[in-house]
C-alpha cells in the first residue's frame, strides 16, 4: 500500500511528539516539538512512482514545508494537521502542480485574532483569559466552526481545528468557509454567573469580527447550549441585531432540530455507510465510545437505534465499562449528569450496579468490534491502536477532531480497518449548523424528520465522495486520502477562480 503513513525515518521524530501528559493517561493533549519531516515524500518515489513529484514540484513542496516549520515553530497540533493532509494529497500535486501554490496559501490563515478576556469572578476578583478566533478560509462561504473553552486552548490548537474545518466544511456540500476559536477559560467548577460574565466579555471583543454572512461560530468542547445563549445575548445587545450569527441556538430562538444530535448521529451514519460497503452489520457489534459530552452521548444514542451495543464512555478522570451495554435509561442518566448537574462520569457508579470505573485509564484495551473516539485530539496513540487491533477491532470512526496520532492511523491502515477520519466522519455537526443557517435565512424551522434525512443524505454523500476520490487516484478504499483530496479540490478550485486572495 503506497500510502504508508510514515517513512521510518520520520517515526522517531513523531514518536517524541506524542508523549502523553503525565499523571493521567486520559488527559492526552499532544506535547513535544512538532516539525514536518519532508522524508514522507520518499515513499512516493519507491512505492508509487506515478505520484513521484518532479524535481521542481518537490522543491516547491519542500519550500512550503520549510516555511511552515519556521513560521509556526512549536505549533505541534497545527503542524501535525498540515502534515496529515500534505501526506495524502501529494498525488493531486503530481497530477497537476498548479495546486501546490494553492496549498501554500491555505496553510496561512486569512486572519488570526487574539485578545484579552477580562471578567469578574464571584469573589469580585478580576480574572484574565486569552481569546482566539482563526478565520482560516472564506473560499466557500462565511467562516464557520466552533468555539472551545478549555485550559489547553492555544493558538496551535485553534489553528489546527480551523485547518481541519477547511476540508470538513468543503465535504459537507454546503457553502461554508472555515474558522475556529476559543479560550483557555475552564468552565469546570465555575458558577453560571461566572460563565455568563466570561461569555459576555469574550463576545464584547469578538462581535466586531462576526456576522451571519461573515463568520458564524458554534460550540465545541465546553461550549454548549448555555454558553451559546450567553454569547448570543451579548452579541444582540452590542449590535441590536437578531440574526443567525451563531449556530447551536436553542430551538425557541432560531436553533435547528437535530443540531445537538448531529455530530454523534452523523458519525454513526458514516460508520453505517462504511459497514454497508464492506458488507458488515452494526447489529450486535460491541462499541467502545470515549468522551461523555455532546458527541459521545448522541453517538451512543444512534448506536442503540441501529442495534449496536455501546459499552464504554469516558472523561478526563477515566472510563466506565458497562459490560451489558448502555440502555436508553442509562444514557438518559449520563445526559442529566453531564449536561445539567455538570457532574463527573465516576458518579455513574452510584446509579449502576453493573458498571466498573477505571481511573485515569483509556478504554482502548477493552475487547470490542468498533471504536468511536469522541473526546479530544491525540487520544489514541500507536500503543492504543495496537491494543484495539489485537482485540479484533473492525472499524475506527472519529467523532473527535484528530483523535488518532499518525502512528495509530498507520496501524489502522496496515490492518485494513474501516477508518472514518474526523474530517469526514464528524462533519455532521457542522453540516446541520449549515442547515441552521439556511433555516435562519428563510426565517423557518424545518421538522426533525427533514433535518435528520438531510443529515443522513449528507453523510452518505461524504462517504461516497471520499471513496470515489480514493478510487479515482488509484488508492483503493483509502477513505482518509479520498476525503482529504475531495475536500481540498473543491476549496482549491474556488481559490483559483477567485484570484490571488
Ligand atoms: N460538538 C460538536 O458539534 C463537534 C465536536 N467535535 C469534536 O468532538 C470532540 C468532543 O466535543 P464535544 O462532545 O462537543 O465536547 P464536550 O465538552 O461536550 O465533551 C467533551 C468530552 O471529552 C472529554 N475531554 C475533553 N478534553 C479532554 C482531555 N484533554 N482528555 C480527556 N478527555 C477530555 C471531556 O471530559 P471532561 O469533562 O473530563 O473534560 C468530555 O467528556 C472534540 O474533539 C470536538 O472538537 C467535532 C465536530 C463537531
Ligand atoms: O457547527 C459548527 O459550526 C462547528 C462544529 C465544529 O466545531 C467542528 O466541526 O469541529
Amino acid at each position: 500500500m503506497f500510502i504508508n503513513r510514515l517513512a521510518s525515518s520520520t517515526r522517531s521524530v513523531l514518536g517524541n511528539r506524542f508523549r502523553m501528559a503525565s499523571n493521567s493517561s486520559v488527559n492526552n493533549v499532544c506535547t513535544g516539538n512538532g516539525i514536518i519531516n519532508i522524508d514522507f515524500l520518499k515513499k512516493y518515489n519507491s512505492s508509487a512512482p506515478k505520484y513521484a513529484l518532479s524535481e521542481e514540484s518537490h522543491a516547491r513542496v519542500e519550500g512550503i514545508v520549510n516555511t511552515i516549520n519556521r513560521r509556526d515553530v512549536g505549533q505541534t497540533e497545527f503542524l501535525d494537521a498540515v502534515h496529515e493532509v500534505l501526506d495524502t494529497i501529494i498525488p493531486v500535486f503530481a497530477k497537476d502542480p498548479k495546486y501546490i501554490e494553492v496549498f501554500e496559501r491555505l496553510v496561512e490563515p486569512e486572519r488570526q485574532i487574539a485578545f484579552r478576556v477580562p471578567w469578574v469572578d464571584d469573589q469580585g476578583k478580576v480574572q484574565i483569559n486569552r481569546g482566539f478566533r482563526v478565520q482560516m478560509s472564506s473560499a466557500l462561504g462565511p467562516y464557520k466552526g466552533g468555539l472551545r473553552f478549555h485550559p489547553t486552548v492555544n493558538i496551535s490548537v485553534v489553528k489546527f481545528l480551523a485547518f481541519e474545518q477547511i476540508f470538513k466544511n468543503s465535504l459537507t456540500t454546503l457553502m461554508m468557509g472555515a474558522g475556529k476559536g476559543g479560550s483557555d477559560f475552564d468552565p469546570k467548577g465555575k458558577s453560571d454567573n461566572e460563565v455568563m460574565r466570561f461569555c459576555q466579555s469574550f463576545m464584547t471583543e469578538l462581535y466586531k469580527y462576526l456576522g451571519p454572512d461573515t463568520d458564524v461560530p458554534a460550540g465545541d468542547i465546553n461550549v454548549g447550549a448555555r454558553e451559546i445563549g450567553f454569547l448570543f445575548g451579548q452579541y444582540k445587545r452590542l449590535t441590536t441585531c437578531f440574526n443567525g450569527v451563531l449556530t447551536g441556538k436553542d430551538l425557541n430562538w432560531g436553533g435547528s432540530l437535530i443540531r445537538p444530535e448531529a455530530t454523534g448521529y452523523g458519525c454513526v451514519y458514516f460508520a453505517q455507510n462504511y459497514c454497508d460497503y464492506r458488507n458488515v452489520s452494526l447489529v450486535g457489534k460491541k462499541c467502545i465510545v470515549s468522551g461523555s459530552g455532546n458527541v459521545a452521548q448522541y453517538t451512543v444514542e444512534k448506536l442503540l437505534d441501529l442495534g449496536a451495543i455501546p459499552i464504554t464512555l469516558s472523561d478526563s478522570d477515566g472510563f466506565i465499562l458497562e459490560e451489558k451495554g448502555f440502555s436508553r435509561e442509562d444514557i438518559a442518566f449520563v445526559m442529566d449528569l453531564k449536561n445539567h448537574k455538570r457532574g463527573r462520569l465516576c458518579e455513574y457508579l452510584e446509579y449502576s450496579k453493573t458498571a466498573k470505573f477505571f481511573k485515569n485509564e483509556k478504554p482502548w484495551g477493552v475487547p470490542a468490534d468498533m471504536a468511536f473516539p469522541s473526546a479530544t485530539q491525540g487520544e489514541i496513540d500507536g500503543e492504543d491502536a495496537a491494543k484495539l487491533i489485537a482485540n479484533g477491532i473492525q472499524g475506527v470512526f472519529e467523532g473527535a477532531n484528530m483523535p488518532s496520532t499518525p502512528e495509530a492511523i498507520h496501524a489502522y491502515k496496515v490492518a485494513k480497518l474501516m477508518y472514518g477520519p474526523a474530517k469526514a466522519a464528524n462533519a455532521g455537526g457542522v453540516a446541520v449548523s449549515g442547515l441552521e443557517m439556511a433555516q435562519n435565512s428563510q426565517r423557518q424551522q424545518w421538522s426533525r424528520e427533514v433535518v435528520d434525512e438531510k443529515l443522513s443524505g449528507i453523510m452518505k454523500e461524504i462517504f461516497d465522495m471520499s471513496l470515489s476520490s480514493a478510487k479515482e487516484y488509484g488508492l483503493g478504499d483509502d477513505v482518509q486520502s479520498g476525503a482529504n483530496i475531495a475536500g481540498f479540490l473543491k476549496v482549491a478550485d474556488a481559490m483559483i477562480q477567485q484570484g490571488a486572495v
